[in-house]
C-alpha cells in the first residue's frame, strides 16, 4: 500500500511539514495526504533514513526556523529515548531521563520562556507515580500494564509515539494547564508546542476565545476571517469540526476524502485525523484539557526525595498440586517468629514475613487466577511472582499459564522448583523444560533465578527469600509512606458483627486508624485495623496488608482506596456509582473481530493480542504460526498465551486483562468460562479450519470482515447413558439449557474438544418422534452418519441467524 506523507513522517520521526519542505526542495509539491511513490521514497529514505542524518537535519533547521519545530523534535526525541528504555526503568532511572529531558529542553535554542515553563511541566508529570485508579504500586514505572492503556485512553490522551513512562504523564492529569498541552504534544504529530504558542501569541491573545471561534465565519459572511488556530478534544465529530474551523461542512469532508477518509457528518475524527486535516486548512491545532473526571480523586505527586524502600509484594503461582499452599505455609512458619506469632494466624489476603531484617509481602491467595482477575480490574500489586513446578512433574499446562499471565503483566519471576526430597524429582528436567518458555536459568546463562526447594523438608526456603529480597532491590521498589495512604482491595466481605471488612494492600503513604477514605464505590472512617495476626494497628504503610472496617458497603478486591476528606469522599463514592451503573450497560469497550478495523483506524490498537486454544498442540502451532504470518502495516499480532484444552476462565480473565481475542480451533469454552466471557465482553471465535480462522482476522485487519450469519446457541444436552442398538446409537440426553429441535445443527463436545459437527437425524422422548425438547427434559438423540457418543459427552444445539446489516 502506497504510504502518505504523514505516515511516513510518522515512520521516519519527523514532523509531515518537514518531509514537506524535503520533497519541495527536490521541486516536489506534496501535502500532507499526497502518496509517495518510489522517486520521493528515494529522497526521503537519503534525507531521513539512519546514516543521511546531514540532510534531515540541515532540512530541520531549515524549519525550525519558519515554525520553531526543533523544540517539538527534541522533546519527541526524549519520548522516544524514554520508549526505548526497558519497561522495567526504575523510579531512579526515570528521574534520569527526567533530568536529560530538562537538559534536552534547557538546550532548546530561541526557547520562550512560556515554552520553557510548560517543558518544567511537563517534566513533573513524568514523576513516577501511578494514577490511583490505576492501582499500580508505588513508583511501579516497572510494569507497563494492559490496564493503563485503556485509563491513557479514559483520560483522553493520544498514546501516538507514547509507550512505557511517557503513559504516566497522561496520568497526572492534574498537573496544572502547561503539564496537559504538554503530556499531549508529546505524540508524533506535526503540530509544536513552540509553535502553538507563537501562534497564539501571533493571533490569539486571549486563549479562551479559541474555543469560540466558529462564530467568526458566520458573523461576517463576507469577508471571512478563518481561525488560525483552535483548541480540539481527543475525538471530535465532522460537523463541530468544521465549526471550530469555521469551514463548511463539505470543504472538511472534501479534506478527508482527499486523504482517504469517507466520512459523514456526525463521523468521529480522533486527535491526530482532526490535526491533519487542520493543518491542511493551515489551522495550528491544540489540545483541549480533557474534562475533570468527578470521579477521580486528586493524584497526589510524590517528589523522588520523598520515596523510601518499601518491601516488595509476591504472589505464587504454579501448576495444581505442585506444592503452593505448602510453600506458602512453610514459609510463613519458618519466618513468623514465635514472639511475633502472638495470636492466631488469620487470613487476610496477605502476610508478611521478615527475612535477615527485610520484609516480604505474600499474597496469601496463590495461583495466577486472583492476580489475574485483579490486574482485570485496573490494579497490579505483585512485584515479583514466585512459580512453582514440582520437580517430579515439571511443566503442566498451569505453568505455562502463571508464566503467560506473569509475563503479560510485567512482573519478573522467580522459580521454586519443588518437591526436590522426592527419589523421582529431576530439577534439571523442569529448568530444561522452561528454557522453552524464554526462562532460562542463571546458571545456564540466562538470568531466571531458578532455586530448587522442599516444602516439606524446608530445604532452599532461605536461598528463595534471599534471592526474592535480591530482585527486589534491584527492582528498587519504593513509595513514599509520609502522605495519604492509597491501597488496593485484596479481599472484602460482610462479616455478620463487624460489618463490612476489607483486607488492602497499602501502596502509598500511611493509612491511620481516623483516616476518611473511600473504597471504589464505598466510603467511611477507618474505624478498627488488623493485621494478619489479629492483632490491632494503628497505622499501616506501603507493602502492609491490613484487614479495616468502617466502610458503609462491600468494596470489591482490586478497587483503590484513597483517604481523603468526608466531603469528596461521599460526593466522588456518588458519582462512581452512578458511573458504574450507567457503564454496566456497555462494559468498557473490548477488542471484538468485528470492531477491529475502528479501533485500528481511530489508532486506538496498535497490538492485536490473541489467545489461541486448539484440540491438539499440533493445530496451536499452526494456527498461531499462521496467525503470526498476517502482515499488517496497521497492527501487530501478539500471541499471549496459547495452549491446548477447552477456553477456561483463566482465560477469559487474561483476555480481558490483556484486551485480548480469544479464537478457539475444535474447542469450545466450558459452562463458566462461556458466562464470564460474556460478563467481561470478551470476544471469542471458534473456528474448525484453520483457513477460516486466518482468514478473519486477515479480513477483520482490514475492515473487510463479512457478517452475514452468526451463530445462536439454542440449547445444551448432557448425554447420560448411551444406548446401542443394532442400528443406531442413542445418546440418552437431559437438556440442560435452551432447547434441542430436530432441525438443529449439532456439535458434539468431549472435555471441552468438537469431536463432531453435524446434524440430528433422530429426537425421541419415550417412543415418539418430537420436533424439540425443552430445557429440564430427557430425550433419546441420534446423530446423522455419526455413531462415537460417549457418556458425558456435551451436545450443542445452534443455528446460523442472519444478522442484520448495521
Ligand atoms: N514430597 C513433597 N511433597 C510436597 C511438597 N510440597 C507439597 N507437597 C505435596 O503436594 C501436594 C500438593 O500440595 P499443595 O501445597 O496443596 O499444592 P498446591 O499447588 O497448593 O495445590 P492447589 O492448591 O490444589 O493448586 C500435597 O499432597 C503436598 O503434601 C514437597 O516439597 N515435597
Amino acid at each position: 500500500m502506497t504510504k502518505r506523507v504523514y505516515e511516513a513522517a510518522k515512520e521516519y520521526g519527523v514532523p509531515a511539514k518537514t518531509v514537506i519542505k524535503t520533497l519541495e526542495d527536490h521541486h516536489i509539491k506534496a501535502g500532507n495526504f499526497t502518496g509517495i511513490d518510489a522517486n520521493m521514497k528515494s529522497i526521503l529514505d537519503a534525507s531521513f533514513k539512519k546514516g543521511a542524518k546531514g540532510e534531515a537535519q540541515r532540512g530541520q533547521k531549515q524549519e525550525n526556523k519558519q515554525t520553531g519545530e526543533g523544540t517539538s523534535r527534541k522533546v519527541n526525541e526524549t519520548s522516544r529515548q524514554n520508549k526505548n528504555k526497558k519497561q522495567g526503568n526504575t523510579p531512579k532511572q526515570n528521574n534520569q531521563n527526567h533530568d536529560k529531558k530538562r537538559q534536552n529542553q534547557g538546550n532548546a535554542q530561541n526557547q520562550p520562556n512560556r515554552a520553557a515553563k510548560n517543558s518544567q511541566g511537563q517534566n513533573q508529570g513524568n514523576r513516577p507515580q501511578n494514577s490511583h485508579k490505576g492501582g499500580n504500586n508505588a513508583g511501579q514505572n516497572t510494569q507497563g500494564q494492559q490496564g493503563d492503556s485503556k485509563r491513557t485512553k479514559y483520560f483522553g490522551h493520544s498514546q501516538g509515539g507514547n509507550d512505557g513512562n511517557n503513559r504516566n504523564n497522561s496520568k497526572n492529569k492534574r498537573g496544572g494547564q502547561n503539564n496537559r498541552n504538554n503530556n499531549k504534544n508529546n505524540g508524533s504529530r506535526p503540530h509544536t508546542l513552540l509553535s502553538n504558542v507563537l501562534n497564539k501569541g501571533k493571533h490569539n491573545k486571549n486563549k479562551r476565545n479559541q474555543k469560540h471561534q466558529a462564530p467568526v465565519a458566520s458573523e461576517a459572511p463576507k469577508k471571512k476571517n478563518y481561525p488560525t488556530s483552535v483548541e480540539l478534544p481527543e475525538t471530535i465529530i465532522v460537523k463541530d469540526f468544521a465549526e471550530r474551523l469555521g469551514r463548511d461542512v463539505g470543504e472538511v469532508m472534501k479534506k478527508l476524502l482527499m486523504g482517504g477518509i469517507m466520512a459523514t457528518i456526525n463521523q468521529e475524527l480522533d486527535f491526530d485525523t482532526a490535526s491533519l486535516i487542520a493543518d491542511e486548512f493551515g489551522v495550528t491545532v491544540t489540545k483541549e484539557a480533557p474534562p475533570e473526571d468527578p470521579t477521580e480523586i486528586e493524584e497526589i505527586i510524590d517528589p523522588p526525595e520523598t520515596l523510601k524502600t518499601r518491601p516488595p509484594v509476591v504472589t505464587i503461582m504454579g501448576h495444581v498440586d505442585h506444592g503452593k499452599t505448602s510453600l506458602l505455609d512453610a514459609i510463613r512458619q519458618t519466618n513468623v517468629t514465635s514472639h511475633e506469632a502472638g495470636g492466631i494466624t488469620q487470613h487476610i489476603g496477605a502476610y508478611q514475613v521478615r527475612y535477615e531484617g527485610k520484609k516480604i509481602t505474600f499474597m496469601d491467595t496463590p495461583g495466577h487466577e486472583a492476580f489475574t482477575a485483579m490486574r482485570a480490574r485496573g490494579a497490579q500489586v505483585t512485584d515479583i511472582a514466585v512459580l512453582v513446578v514440582a520437580a517430579d512433574d515439571g511443566v503442566m499446562p498451569q505453568t505455562i499459564e502463571s508464566i503467560n499471565h506473569a509475563k503479560s503483566a510485567g512482573v519478573p519471576i522467580i522459580v521454586a522448583i519443588n518437591k526436590i526430597d522426592k527419589e523421582s524429582a529431576n530439577p534439571e528436567h523442569v529448568m530444561q523444560q522452561l528454557t522453552e518458555y524464554g526462562l532460562i536459568s542463571e546458571d545456564w546463562g540466562g538470568d531466571t533465578i531458578m532455586v530448587p526447594v522442599s516444602a516439606h523438608k524446608k530445604i532452599g526456603l532461605d536461598d528463595l527469600l534471599e534471592n526474592i529480597l535480591v530482585l527486589a532491590e534491584v527492582q528498587d521498589l519504593k513509595a513514599n509512606p509520609n502522605r495519604p495512604a492509597q491501597g488496593v482491595v485484596i479481599e472484602a466481605k460482610l462479616d455478620k458483627g463487624r460489618g463490612p471488612v476489607a483486607s488492602v494492600l497499602i501502596q502509598k503513604g500511611t493509612l491511620r486508624v481516623g483516616d476518611t477514605i473511600i473504597v471504589g464505590t464505598c466510603f467511611g472512617k477507618v474505624r478498627a485495623m488488623n493485621n494478619e495476626r489479629g492483632e490491632r494497628v494503628k497505622k499501616a504503610e506501603p507493602s502492609i496488608p491490613v484487614e479495616i472496617l468502617g466502610l458503609n458497603d462491600v468494596p470489591e478486591a482490586g478497587d483503590i482506596l484513597n483517604v481523603t476528606d468526608e466531603k469528596t469522599a461521599r460526593s466522588v463514592a456518588e458519582k462512581r456509582l452512578e458511573k458504574k451503573r450507567s457503564s454496566e450497560l456497555h462494559v468498557n469497550a473490548k477488542v471484538t473481530l468485528d470492531d477491529l478495523f475502528n479501533q485500528i483506524q481511530q489508532g486506538e490498537l496498535k497490538e492485536l493480542p490473541l489467545i489461541i486454544k486448539g484440540d491438539v498442540q499440533g493445530s496451536v502451532e499452526a494456527l498461531s504460526q499462521s496467525l503470526m504470518g498476517i502482515k499488517s502495516d496497521e497492527v501487530r499480532i501478539a500471541i499471549v498465551h496459547s495452549g491446548v484444552g477447552a477456553i477456561n476462565e483463566s482465560d477469559i480473565m487474561l483476555a480481558s486483562a490483556s484486551n485480548a481475542l480469544i479464537i478457539g480451533f475444535n474447542v469450545r469454552p466450558d459452562a463458566a468460562a462461556r458466562k464470564m466471557a460474556e460478563h467481561e465482553k470478551v470476544d471469542m471465535r471458534m473456528y474448525r479450519v484453520i483457513y477460516d480462522a486466518i482468514n478473519d482476522v486477515e479480513a477483520a485487519i482490514k475492515g473487510m470482515l463479512e457478517k452475514k450469519y452468526e451463530e445462536k446457541i439454542v440449547g445444551r444436552a448432557e448425554v447420560r447413558k448411551v444406548i446401542t442398538t443394532p442400528k443406531v446409537i442413542v445418546g440418552g440426553s437431559y437438556v440442560k439449557e435452551g432447547k434441542i429441535t430436530s432441525t438443529s445443527k449439532i456439535r458434539l463436545i468431549r472435555n471441552g474438544i468438537v469431536v463432531h459437527e453435524g446434524e440430528i437425524d433422530g429426537l425421541r422422548r419415550f417412543k415418539d418422534d418430537v420436533k424439540e425438547v425443552a430445557a429440564g427434559y430427557e430425550c433419546g438423540i441420534t446423530l446423522e452418519k455419526y455413531r462415537d457418543i460417549k457418556e458425558g459427552d456435551e451436545i450443542e444445539a445452534y443455528e446460523m441467524v442472519e444478522v442484520e446489516p448495521e
